[in-house]
Protein backbone atom coordinates (compact mmCIF):
# COMPACT_ATOMS: atom_id res chain seq x y z
CA UNK A 1 0.00 0.00 0.00
CA UNK A 2 1.36 3.51 -0.64
CA UNK A 3 1.03 6.03 1.65
CA UNK A 4 -1.04 8.24 0.15
CA UNK A 5 -4.03 5.97 -0.60
CA UNK A 6 -6.64 7.31 -2.87
CA UNK A 7 -9.92 7.82 -1.30
CA UNK A 8 -11.63 5.03 -3.22
CA UNK A 9 -8.84 2.66 -2.90
CA UNK A 10 -10.47 -1.01 -4.30
CA UNK A 11 -7.91 -2.30 -2.15
CA UNK A 12 -5.36 -4.70 -3.84
CA UNK A 13 -7.56 -7.93 -3.03
CA UNK A 14 -10.29 -6.50 -5.54
CA UNK A 15 -10.65 -7.58 -8.50
CA UNK A 16 -10.50 -3.73 -9.98
CA UNK A 17 -7.47 -3.24 -8.38
CA UNK A 18 -5.12 -0.46 -10.55
CA UNK A 19 -8.36 -0.26 -12.70
CA UNK A 20 -11.04 1.63 -11.01
CA UNK A 21 -11.09 5.66 -11.83
CA UNK A 22 -9.64 5.61 -7.91
CA UNK A 23 -6.59 4.38 -8.73
CA UNK A 24 -5.71 7.25 -11.42
CA UNK A 25 -2.65 9.19 -10.48
CA UNK A 26 -1.97 6.06 -7.33
CA UNK A 27 1.92 5.22 -7.52
CA UNK A 28 0.87 1.53 -7.05
CA UNK A 29 -1.42 1.70 -9.93
CA UNK A 30 0.87 -0.41 -12.43
CA UNK A 31 1.77 -3.52 -9.54
CA UNK A 32 -1.48 -3.63 -8.91
CA UNK A 33 -3.09 -3.74 -12.32
CA UNK A 34 -0.44 -6.44 -12.75
CA UNK A 35 -1.92 -8.16 -9.70
CA UNK A 36 1.40 -8.47 -8.76
CA UNK A 37 0.48 -6.69 -5.32
CA UNK A 38 -1.51 -9.40 -4.28
CA UNK A 39 1.02 -12.16 -4.59
CA UNK A 40 2.63 -13.66 -1.10
CA UNK A 41 5.99 -11.89 -0.59
CA UNK A 42 8.35 -14.90 -1.19
CA UNK A 43 9.94 -14.45 1.97
CA UNK A 44 7.84 -16.02 3.84
CA UNK A 45 8.64 -19.39 2.14
CA UNK A 46 12.26 -18.66 2.56
CA UNK A 47 11.87 -17.55 6.28
CA UNK A 48 9.84 -20.98 6.34
CA UNK A 49 12.36 -23.16 4.68
CA UNK A 50 15.46 -21.75 6.28
CA UNK A 51 13.74 -22.08 10.50
CA UNK A 52 12.44 -25.76 9.56
CA UNK A 53 15.83 -26.71 11.59
CA UNK A 54 15.01 -24.53 14.56
CA UNK A 55 12.57 -26.86 16.96
CA UNK A 56 11.04 -23.57 19.27
CA UNK A 57 11.24 -20.15 17.99
CA UNK A 58 10.20 -17.13 20.55
CA UNK A 59 9.63 -13.61 20.17
CA UNK A 60 10.57 -11.91 23.48
CA UNK A 61 7.98 -8.79 23.35
CA UNK A 62 7.50 -5.70 25.85
CA UNK A 63 5.37 -3.03 25.60
CA UNK A 64 7.53 -0.30 27.16
CA UNK A 65 11.25 0.38 26.36
CA UNK A 66 13.49 0.12 29.03
CA UNK A 67 11.75 -2.91 31.09
CA UNK A 68 14.30 -5.14 30.56
CA UNK A 69 13.28 -7.24 27.65
CA UNK A 70 16.94 -7.62 26.25
CA UNK A 71 18.20 -8.29 29.47
CA UNK A 72 15.59 -11.29 30.20
CA UNK A 73 16.31 -12.49 25.98
CA UNK A 74 19.80 -13.12 27.30
CA UNK A 75 19.78 -14.00 30.95
CA UNK A 76 17.03 -16.58 29.58
CA UNK A 77 19.27 -17.79 26.61
CA UNK A 78 22.39 -18.19 28.78
CA UNK A 79 20.34 -20.68 31.49
CA UNK A 80 18.39 -22.08 28.34
CA UNK A 81 22.13 -23.03 26.82
CA UNK A 82 23.20 -24.04 31.10
CA UNK A 83 20.25 -26.41 31.43
CA UNK A 84 21.13 -28.84 28.82
CA UNK A 85 24.72 -28.52 26.84
CA UNK A 86 22.89 -31.17 24.23
CA UNK A 87 20.54 -28.41 23.20
CA UNK A 88 21.34 -25.58 21.19
CA UNK A 89 20.21 -21.91 21.83
CA UNK A 90 20.27 -18.79 19.45
CA UNK A 91 19.41 -15.13 19.96
CA UNK A 92 18.38 -13.22 17.11
CA UNK A 93 18.34 -9.58 17.99
CA UNK A 94 15.88 -7.37 15.54
CA UNK A 95 16.03 -4.24 17.45
CA UNK A 96 17.44 -2.30 14.65
CA UNK A 97 17.64 0.85 15.90
CA UNK A 98 18.83 -0.12 19.28
CA UNK A 99 20.88 -3.43 18.75
CA UNK A 100 22.07 -4.53 22.38
CA UNK A 101 22.48 -7.87 22.27
CA UNK A 102 26.43 -8.33 21.08
CA UNK A 103 27.12 -6.01 24.36
CA UNK A 104 25.05 -7.74 27.24
CA UNK A 105 25.89 -10.87 25.78
CA UNK A 106 29.89 -10.17 25.68
CA UNK A 107 30.72 -10.25 22.08
CA UNK A 108 30.65 -6.93 20.79
CA UNK A 109 33.82 -7.57 19.06
CA UNK A 110 33.26 -9.89 16.97
CA UNK A 111 32.16 -10.35 13.58
CA UNK A 112 29.63 -12.02 11.54
CA UNK A 113 31.16 -14.04 8.19
CA UNK A 114 29.23 -14.69 5.25
CA UNK A 115 29.50 -17.97 3.48
CA UNK A 116 27.83 -19.70 0.85
CA UNK A 117 25.34 -21.11 3.19
CA UNK A 118 24.60 -17.57 4.56
CA UNK A 119 25.71 -15.59 7.56
CA UNK A 120 27.42 -17.37 10.08
CA UNK A 121 26.34 -16.01 13.79
CA UNK A 122 28.73 -15.44 16.60
CA UNK A 123 28.92 -17.86 18.96
CA UNK A 124 28.78 -16.88 22.71
CA UNK A 125 29.28 -20.42 23.94
CA UNK A 126 29.54 -23.72 22.19
CA UNK A 127 25.62 -24.19 22.69
CA UNK A 128 24.83 -20.22 22.26
CA UNK A 129 24.80 -18.11 19.40
CA UNK A 130 24.08 -14.31 18.62
CA UNK A 131 23.25 -12.26 15.14
CA UNK A 132 22.40 -8.87 15.31
CA UNK A 133 22.64 -5.74 13.27
CA UNK A 134 24.95 -4.58 16.09
CA UNK A 135 27.91 -6.71 14.35
CA UNK A 136 26.90 -5.22 10.88
CA UNK A 137 27.43 -1.41 11.91
CA UNK A 138 30.99 0.36 11.98
CA UNK A 139 30.88 1.86 15.32
CA UNK A 140 28.67 0.76 18.33
CA UNK A 141 28.03 4.46 18.05
CA UNK A 142 26.31 4.75 14.52
CA UNK A 143 22.93 5.42 14.28
CA UNK A 144 20.29 3.64 12.23
CA UNK A 145 17.83 5.66 10.46
CA UNK A 146 15.92 3.72 8.26
CA UNK A 147 11.96 3.87 7.06
CA UNK A 148 9.77 1.08 7.11
CA UNK A 149 10.51 -0.76 3.96
CA UNK A 150 14.37 -1.16 4.54
CA UNK A 151 13.77 -2.19 8.46
CA UNK A 152 11.31 -5.30 6.86
CA UNK A 153 14.05 -5.98 4.11
CA UNK A 154 16.75 -6.38 7.15
CA UNK A 155 14.38 -8.44 9.45
CA UNK A 156 13.67 -10.88 6.38
CA UNK A 157 17.25 -11.39 5.28
CA UNK A 158 18.15 -11.84 9.23
CA UNK A 159 15.09 -14.65 8.84
CA UNK A 160 16.03 -16.42 6.25
CA UNK A 161 19.83 -15.99 5.82
CA UNK A 162 21.51 -16.58 9.20
CA UNK A 163 22.49 -20.18 8.85
CA UNK A 164 22.02 -21.50 12.55
CA UNK A 165 22.19 -25.02 11.80
CA UNK A 166 20.06 -27.42 14.05
CA UNK A 167 19.03 -25.05 16.91
CA UNK A 168 16.60 -26.04 19.64
CA UNK A 169 15.65 -22.56 20.95
CA UNK A 170 15.64 -19.31 19.00
CA UNK A 171 14.49 -16.20 21.02
CA UNK A 172 13.94 -13.42 18.65
CA UNK A 173 14.53 -9.84 20.71
CA UNK A 174 12.23 -7.53 19.34
CA UNK A 175 12.23 -3.65 19.71
CA UNK A 176 9.51 -2.51 22.26
CA UNK A 177 5.82 -1.69 21.36
CA UNK A 178 4.13 -2.71 18.01
CA UNK A 179 6.11 -1.49 15.64
CA UNK A 180 7.19 -1.79 11.88
CA UNK A 181 9.93 -4.35 12.81
CA UNK A 182 7.14 -6.79 14.91
CA UNK A 183 4.61 -6.71 12.12
CA UNK A 184 7.44 -7.69 9.37
CA UNK A 185 8.25 -10.64 11.99
CA UNK A 186 4.89 -11.89 12.52
CA UNK A 187 4.62 -11.61 8.68
CA UNK A 188 7.73 -13.82 7.89
CA UNK A 189 7.25 -16.19 10.72
CA UNK A 190 3.59 -16.60 10.12
CA UNK A 191 4.35 -19.94 8.03
CA UNK A 192 7.19 -20.95 10.04
CA UNK A 193 5.30 -22.29 13.01
CA UNK A 194 6.08 -19.73 15.77
CA UNK A 195 6.05 -21.56 18.82
CA UNK A 196 5.12 -18.10 20.86
CA UNK A 197 5.82 -15.48 22.66
CA UNK A 198 7.48 -14.24 26.11
CA UNK A 199 6.13 -10.81 27.17
CA UNK A 200 8.24 -8.63 29.88
CA UNK A 201 7.01 -5.75 31.82
CA UNK A 202 7.81 -4.48 35.03
CA UNK A 203 5.36 -3.93 37.59
CA UNK A 204 4.21 -0.37 37.72
CA UNK A 205 1.14 0.75 36.02
CA UNK A 206 2.59 2.52 33.53
CA UNK A 207 4.15 -0.37 32.15
CA UNK A 208 1.88 -2.61 32.47
CA UNK A 209 -0.75 -0.86 30.28
CA UNK A 210 1.19 -1.04 27.53
CA UNK A 211 1.66 -4.75 27.86
CA UNK A 212 -1.83 -5.41 28.19
CA UNK A 213 -1.79 -4.01 24.31
CA UNK A 214 1.19 -5.71 23.28
CA UNK A 215 -0.80 -9.35 24.77
CA UNK A 216 -3.84 -7.47 22.68
CA UNK A 217 -1.74 -7.58 19.82
CA UNK A 218 -0.68 -11.03 20.18
CA UNK A 219 -4.33 -12.23 20.32
CA UNK A 220 -4.90 -10.24 16.78
CA UNK A 221 -2.59 -11.76 15.23
CA UNK A 222 -2.79 -14.81 16.99
CA UNK A 223 0.55 -15.70 18.39
CA UNK A 224 0.09 -17.54 21.58
CA UNK A 225 1.82 -16.26 24.83
CA UNK A 226 4.02 -18.36 26.74
CA UNK A 227 4.07 -16.12 29.31
CA UNK A 228 4.37 -12.99 30.99
CA UNK A 229 8.12 -12.02 33.32
CA UNK A 230 7.80 -9.53 35.42
CA UNK A 231 11.15 -7.65 36.05
CA UNK A 232 12.56 -5.10 38.31
CA UNK A 233 9.83 -6.57 40.97
CA UNK A 234 12.01 -6.21 44.19
CA UNK A 235 15.15 -4.67 45.20
CA UNK A 236 16.89 -6.12 47.85
CA UNK A 237 19.43 -3.90 49.18
CA UNK A 238 22.78 -5.50 49.46
CA UNK A 239 23.65 -3.69 52.43
CA UNK A 240 20.87 -4.04 54.48
CA UNK A 241 19.18 -7.12 53.08
CA UNK A 242 16.07 -5.07 53.34
CA UNK A 243 13.41 -5.77 50.14
CA UNK A 244 12.04 -2.66 49.01
CA UNK A 245 9.82 -2.34 45.50
CA UNK A 246 11.56 0.47 43.40
CA UNK A 247 7.75 0.31 41.09
CA UNK A 248 5.69 -0.58 43.47
CA UNK A 249 2.93 -2.59 41.90
CA UNK A 250 -0.17 -0.08 42.67
CA UNK A 251 -2.73 -2.30 40.60
CA UNK A 252 -1.79 -5.95 41.43
CA UNK A 253 1.71 -6.33 39.53
CA UNK A 254 1.84 -8.98 36.28
CA UNK A 255 0.46 -11.94 37.84
CA UNK A 256 -3.00 -10.25 39.00
CA UNK A 257 -3.09 -9.16 35.09
CA UNK A 258 -2.37 -12.40 33.59
CA UNK A 259 -5.07 -13.78 35.74
CA UNK A 260 -7.61 -11.17 34.31
CA UNK A 261 -6.28 -11.82 30.60
CA UNK A 262 -5.99 -15.54 31.07
CA UNK A 263 -2.19 -15.85 30.06
CA UNK A 264 0.33 -17.35 31.88
CA UNK A 265 2.52 -16.22 34.24
CA UNK A 266 6.25 -16.82 34.27
CA UNK A 267 7.33 -15.75 37.22
CA UNK A 268 9.37 -12.02 38.52
CA UNK A 269 12.94 -11.32 38.34
CA UNK A 270 14.25 -8.93 41.36
CA UNK A 271 16.16 -5.78 40.76
CA UNK A 272 19.55 -6.73 41.28
CA UNK A 273 22.81 -4.02 40.21
CA UNK A 274 24.72 -7.30 39.30
CA UNK A 275 22.30 -7.92 36.78
CA UNK A 276 22.94 -4.76 35.38
CA UNK A 277 26.52 -5.14 35.36
CA UNK A 278 26.37 -7.91 33.65
CA UNK A 279 24.38 -6.21 30.93
CA UNK A 280 27.57 -3.33 30.75
CA UNK A 281 30.29 -5.43 30.86
CA UNK A 282 29.06 -8.40 29.01
CA UNK A 283 29.97 -10.78 31.67
CA UNK A 284 28.01 -14.38 32.03
CA UNK A 285 25.05 -13.76 34.24
CA UNK A 286 25.40 -17.50 35.33
CA UNK A 287 28.69 -16.97 36.91
CA UNK A 288 28.11 -13.55 38.52
CA UNK A 289 24.89 -14.54 39.82
CA UNK A 290 25.78 -17.57 41.32
CA UNK A 291 23.29 -18.59 44.50
CA UNK A 292 21.37 -15.58 44.20
CA UNK A 293 17.67 -14.97 44.09
CA UNK A 294 17.50 -13.45 40.73
CA UNK A 295 19.47 -16.83 39.41
CA UNK A 296 16.69 -19.00 41.25
CA UNK A 297 14.14 -16.79 39.59
CA UNK A 298 15.54 -17.46 36.05
CA UNK A 299 16.03 -20.72 36.99
CA UNK A 300 12.06 -21.13 37.49
CA UNK A 301 10.74 -18.67 35.13
CA UNK A 302 13.00 -21.89 31.94
CA UNK A 303 11.54 -24.42 33.86
CA UNK A 304 7.94 -23.21 32.96
CA UNK A 305 8.73 -21.76 29.73
CA UNK A 306 10.51 -24.82 28.23
CA UNK A 307 7.26 -26.73 29.96
CA UNK A 308 5.16 -24.07 27.74
CA UNK A 309 7.37 -25.03 24.62
CA UNK A 310 7.17 -28.89 25.45
CA UNK A 311 2.81 -28.50 25.66
CA UNK A 312 2.97 -25.72 22.62
CA UNK A 313 5.01 -28.89 20.58
CA UNK A 314 2.57 -31.22 22.05
N1 LIG B 1 16.57 -7.15 36.83
C1 LIG B 1 17.42 -6.15 36.60
N2 LIG B 1 18.24 -5.70 37.58
C2 LIG B 1 19.08 -4.66 37.35
N3 LIG B 1 19.17 -4.00 36.20
C3 LIG B 1 18.37 -4.39 35.19
C4 LIG B 1 17.47 -5.49 35.33
N4 LIG B 1 16.82 -5.66 34.15
C5 LIG B 1 17.30 -4.72 33.31
N5 LIG B 1 18.23 -3.95 33.92
C6 LIG B 1 18.94 -2.80 33.35
O1 LIG B 1 17.94 -1.90 32.89
C7 LIG B 1 18.33 -1.27 31.66
C8 LIG B 1 17.30 -1.54 30.58
O2 LIG B 1 17.32 -2.93 30.27
P1 LIG B 1 17.17 -3.47 28.79
O3 LIG B 1 18.09 -2.74 27.86
O4 LIG B 1 17.26 -4.93 28.87
O5 LIG B 1 15.68 -3.01 28.51
P2 LIG B 1 14.84 -3.15 27.17
O6 LIG B 1 13.44 -3.32 27.60
O7 LIG B 1 15.40 -4.17 26.27
O8 LIG B 1 15.10 -1.72 26.57
P3 LIG B 1 14.74 -1.23 25.08
O9 LIG B 1 13.28 -1.11 25.09
O10 LIG B 1 15.42 0.10 25.00
O11 LIG B 1 15.26 -2.22 24.10
C9 LIG B 1 19.70 -1.83 31.33
O12 LIG B 1 20.65 -0.94 31.78
C10 LIG B 1 19.79 -3.13 32.14
O13 LIG B 1 21.10 -3.43 32.51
Amino acid sequence: MPTEVPEHCPGVESENAGKASACAGCPNQTVCSSGEANQPDPGIQLVKDRLSQVENKILILSGKGGVGKSTVTALLSRSIANVDSEKNVAVLDIDICGPSQPRVLGVQDEQVHQSGSGWSPVFVEDNLSVMSIGFLLGSPDDAVIWRGPKKNGMIRQFLSEVDWGNLDYLLIDTPPGTSDEHLSAVTYLSQANLTGAIVVTTPQEVALLDVRKEIDFCFKVKIKVLGVVENMSTFVCPTCQKSSEIFPASTGGAQKMCEELGVPYLGSLPLDPRIARCCDEGKDFLTVLADSKALKASKDIVAKLLQACKDVAN
